[in-house]
């Protein structure tokens, strides 16, 4: 591996939400342990910056990436962070018919998830799931397993091997569940223990960290939900759980646990609402719901793939984002058909464009609309708010990690034509508002018309784990 690398071109990048920062001709120096070094504007010379930048390097030391593209079809984005997704469901993607939460539950989900024992099968399942998700640009993801423990070791080293930075969850479920497919409390315990031991004393890879995974309310008792909370306070652990997705799903919360206030309440009361905390869905949350998130600073993944296809509902995200409540997004593979991020970000847009299709008035129509800016922030930074890694990913910063895509629009085979008087034309000089307005309308054209054939490289802390160009 080289000392150090240099990446030169367009890097476009979403420092807060509705911020499309675009950077044409621009240098990116990053050491070996992929840490972002410098970010040069108006570059001439990527080599030159990197030896200006450490006068100790030889020019053979430094690997220089050049995108030699001036035209606004070649650009940077930070790697996408997929908040919320089963790996374990991943052969049941696009299999949900017409059933609903808990009945998609007992019907497909549950028998999937009930043979990862076999560990071949887990390797086949997993190995793809990581692949994919890589190819798709996906360089962080918040995967939940099954309750089995070799198993989540297993994709903890896949990940690993393979580079992509992941929170490992061993699911979490010791009742109302079905005989086939459930553990008693000493049982998680054990299972949970050895994963974190795993993950943390074993595998010793500071990208892969344990992930506390609860199931849902439904399927876990008060006594396990009481462990987990403090496990996860004392050993500073992240923790993700589904919240508020299904309205039978609502009642049933409310008749297993009469005492609580509310749904999100029944996790508050386990202590289970931290800063590091991912509640996927939250689709049907008062507004003292939503207050208790927000005090908790817990972290929203909006998975509208799901949601539309098993008929869960629409996620009012930009309520959420008015209160500064952290939002990401989750493919929720495999209520989620799509392990695309991509993908989910274009439908997380026009669900918000079916909730301001329920409003009369013109102007909360518009402000319920979220933006190709928006959702490409949810895909990114937002993302790494949620999971608590907004110092380390989702942007370009000096002192972050350099996690990364390239896309081109260009690539032969792609869905997406840009016509001559659609690129951006970068001149070596000139940056006018003219490109500005042509480039935005570019990343609408990736957003909307392309897929994971514009993805061509992919890099996590520097190092290159995906090309398509091989
Ligand atoms: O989208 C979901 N996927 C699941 O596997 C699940 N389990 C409980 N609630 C759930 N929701
Ligand atoms: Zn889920």
């Amino acid at each position: 591996m080289s000392k150090f690398s240099v990446f030169y071109g367009t890097f476009v990048d979403t420092p807060a939400l509705s911020q499309l920062r675009i950077r044409p001709r621009t240098s990116i120096g990053v050491s070996a342990d992929g840490t972002i070094q410098f970010i040069k504007a108006e570059s001439q010379n990527p080599l030159q910056d990197a030896l200006e930048f450490d006068p100790t390097l030889r020019s053979w030391e430094i690997n220089v990436v050049d995108t030699f593209d001036h035209q606004g079809t070649t650009f940077f984005f930070p790697g996408f962070i997929d908040t919320h997704i089963h790996a374990s469901q991943y052969p049941n993607a696009g299999i949900f018919g017409s059933s609903t939460l808990l009945d998609w539950l007992e019907t497909y989900t549950f028998p999937l998830e009930a043979n990862f024992k076999n560990l071949d099968s887990a390797r086949a399942i997993y190995s793809k799931v990581v692949d994919k998700t890589l190819a798709n640009g996906t360089t962080t993801a918040s995967y939940y397993t099954t309750i089995d423990a070799d198993s989540s070791n297993l994709m903890a080293d896949l990940c690993a091997k393979r580079g992509q930075r992941a929170f490992i969850g061993k699911v979490c479920m010791d009742q109302n569940s079905p005989d086939y497919y459930i553990e008693t409390l000493p049982e998680c315990q054990h299972a949970t223990q050895k994963v974190v031991n795993h993950i943390q004393n074993e595998l010793k890879d500071d990208k892969i960290k344990p992930i506390l995974t609860p199931r849902f309310a439904p399927t876990c008792s008060s006594e396990m939900m009481t462990w987990l909370g403090n496990f996860a306070h004392e050993q500073g652990l992240h923790i993700q759980t589904h919240l508020s997705e299904n309205r039978k799903e609502l009642d049933w919360v409310k008749e297993l646990f009469p005492e609580s206030e509310s749904y999100t309440d029944v996790y508050d009361s386990h202590r289970l609402l931290t800063e590091k905390t991912v509640l996927a869905h939250c689709i049907h949350l008062s507004d003292s719901e939503l207050d208790l998130i927000k005090a908790r600073k817990s972290g929203v993944s909006h998975c509208p793939i799901s949601n539309s296809s098993i008929t869960s509902g629409e996620c009012e995200v930009r309520r959420m984002l008015d209160q500064n409540i952290k939002v990401g997004l989750g493919t929720d593979v495999s209520g989620g058909f799509d392990l695309s991020i991509l993908s989910t970000a274009k439908q997380a847009l026009l669900v918000s464009r079916h909730l301001a299709m329920k409003e009369s008035d013109p102007e909360t129509q518009e402000r319920l609309k979220l933006s190709v800016d928006d959702v490409l922030f949810l895909s990114s930074l937002g993302g790494a708010q949620v999971l608590d890694l907004d110092k380390t990913v989702g942007s370009f910063e000096v002192g972050k990690q350099f996690d990364t895509q390239l896309i081109d629009l260009n690539v032969k085979g792609s869905k997406v034509d840009v016509f001559d008087w659609q690129y951006a034309k970068w001149s070596e000089t000139d940056r006018d508002a003219e490109s500005e307005t042509l480039f935005k309308d570019l990343m609408a054209k990736w957003l909307f018309t392309g897929d994971d054939r514009n993805t061509v490289l992919v890099w996590v802390a520097g190092r290159q784990v995906f090309s398509s160009l091989d």
